[in-house]
């Protein structure tokens, strides 16, 4: 139920404590003056929501660009930090935070929002889409060998430094991501959260181990433990980035063999080939868990911007209640990859909820499965059959970092 006494605004350097303090309180954290998040906000992007003239919720949205399918960089809200203090919940202050930020978004041209969700169950109602974008969470053992068809090339890894690695990792990065579906751009900010390394962010393993190949990188952590039987220890990778397929095969081979580890852990992209190239597939353990939720906040800008796997003409209805322009019946003709977005009075052959668009732009949930949720609603047969091959991408989307 909405409150008629909330207002909301954009804040500036004189609301960052009391900001600051909500968001913290929020989070069930204590504010500790210069928080990791408060290094990339915005601050005319930042909402704060007010009961009279108390601060009782926040907001933010970054300016960012998404890789999508066929490799576009689309202009996105990432929507971050938001919080109501505890006793002003389900009043409302988060639904009015959400209905001003996707109106924001639609004023800044930005065609998609995207978030991480604390909960599952915040979301949807929004008209975010679950699992945009999903992660691996990919444990396994040291020394495996590879399939006798892997081959490890000559190339020299080195171990440096921070300082040294930093202006490489960046330049590769920004060329890698702009092929891969869900990876974002980083601002300075987001390097200095995504590899945050002060003792505190480390939780008791050791410091970002920073190794480089002529073609990518990996950033580690070890975890420390020896007992009776020797050493015990674990790498915990960050990221592991690369311009060039054997790059990736050296570099899982490196942290394969390093020596006093035993076993490796990863938050990977759902479809990376390690599980390919060990000799013992079943060795290597993956549990999957959301990442992107993701927001189409125009329709009509948003499906042409990606491109798609096989050619369609479906008329596909929107509910969105909360961006009303999105409300209506589409029809998307794709031809040869790309797409045309127009208004019809022609039946629907689908009708779907604005979140479950979400879900699948990525290409990492299938229409066909979001109809066999009672999530997609068929009125012309073969039509969501179709529809979901072409929505594919040419890999599944992943986002490496949290914002
Ligand atoms: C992108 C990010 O920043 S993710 C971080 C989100 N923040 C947190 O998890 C911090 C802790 N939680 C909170 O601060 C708050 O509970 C929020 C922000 C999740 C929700 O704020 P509220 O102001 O309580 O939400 P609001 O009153 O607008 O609720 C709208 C609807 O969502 C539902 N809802 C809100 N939060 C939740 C939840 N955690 N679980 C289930 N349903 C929820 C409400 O019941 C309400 O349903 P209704 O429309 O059927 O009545």
């Amino acid at each position: 139920m909405a409150d008629s006494a909330l207002s909301i605004r954009t804040i500036d350097q004189a609301d960052l404590p009391e900001f600051e303090k909500v968001f913290s309180w929020s989070f069930l954290d204590e504010p500790a003056g210069e928080q990791r998040w408060m290094r990339v906000l915005e601050l005319d992007r930042a909402h704060a929501i007010f009961d009279g003239d108390e601060m009782v919720g926040t907001g933010g949205i970054l300016t960012r660009e998404l890789t999508v399918p066929g490799g576009a960089q689309v202009p996105v809200g990432a929507v971050t930090v938001v919080g109501v203090k505890p006793g002003h919940r389900r009043r409302g202050v988060a639904s009015l935070l959400m209905k001003t930020q996707l109106h924001a978004m639609h004023e800044a041209g930005e065609p998609i929002g995207i978030l991480w969700a604390s909960e599952g169950a915040i979301y949807r109602r929004f008209g975010y889409g679950e699992l945009a974008s999903s992660l691996s969470m990919m444990k396994m053992p040291t020394r495996m060998p590879f399939h006798p068809g892997v081959s490890v090339s000559d190339a020299r890894i080195r171990q440096v430094t921070r300082e040294e690695a930093m202006p490489f990792m960046r330049e590769v990065h920004d060329r890698v991501r702009r092929a891969r579906i869900g990876w974002l751009s980083r601002v300075d900010g987001t390097w200095e959260n995504h590899l945050a390394d002060a003792e505190s962010d480390r939780d008791g393993l050791s410091a970002y181990r920073y190794c480089l190949h002529p073609q990518g990188y990996v950033v580690f952590r070890v975890k420390h433990e020896w007992d009776n039987s020797g050493p015990q220890n674990e790498l915990h990778v960050r990221e592991l980035v690369c311009e060039t397929e054997q790059a990736y095969v050296d570099l899982y081979r490196f942290l394969l063999d390093v020596d006093l580890a035993t076993g490796i852990s990863y938050f990977t992209n759902t479809d990376d080939p390690i599980v390919h190239m060990v000799d013992n597939p079943r060795k290597v353990r993956q549990e999957l868990a959301d990442a992107l939720w993701l927001r189409i906040v125009d329709v009509e800008r948003a499906l042409p911007l990606r491109r798609y796997q096989s050619d369609v003409d479906s008329v596909i209805e929107v509910a969105d209640s909360l961006c009303p322009w999105n409300s209506g019946r589409w029809r998307l003709t794709v031809k040869s990859g790309e797409a045309l977005v127009t208004r019809t009075d022609d039946s629907a052959d689908v009708s779907l909820d604005v979140a479950a668009l979400g879900s699948a732009y990525l290409g990492g949930v299938r229409l066909s499965v979001l109809r066999r949720a009672h999530r997609v609603v068929e009125h012309t047969a073969g039509h969501v059959d179709a529809l979901s091959l072409a929505f594919l991408g040419e890999h599944e989307p992943h986002c490496p970092e949290v914002f």
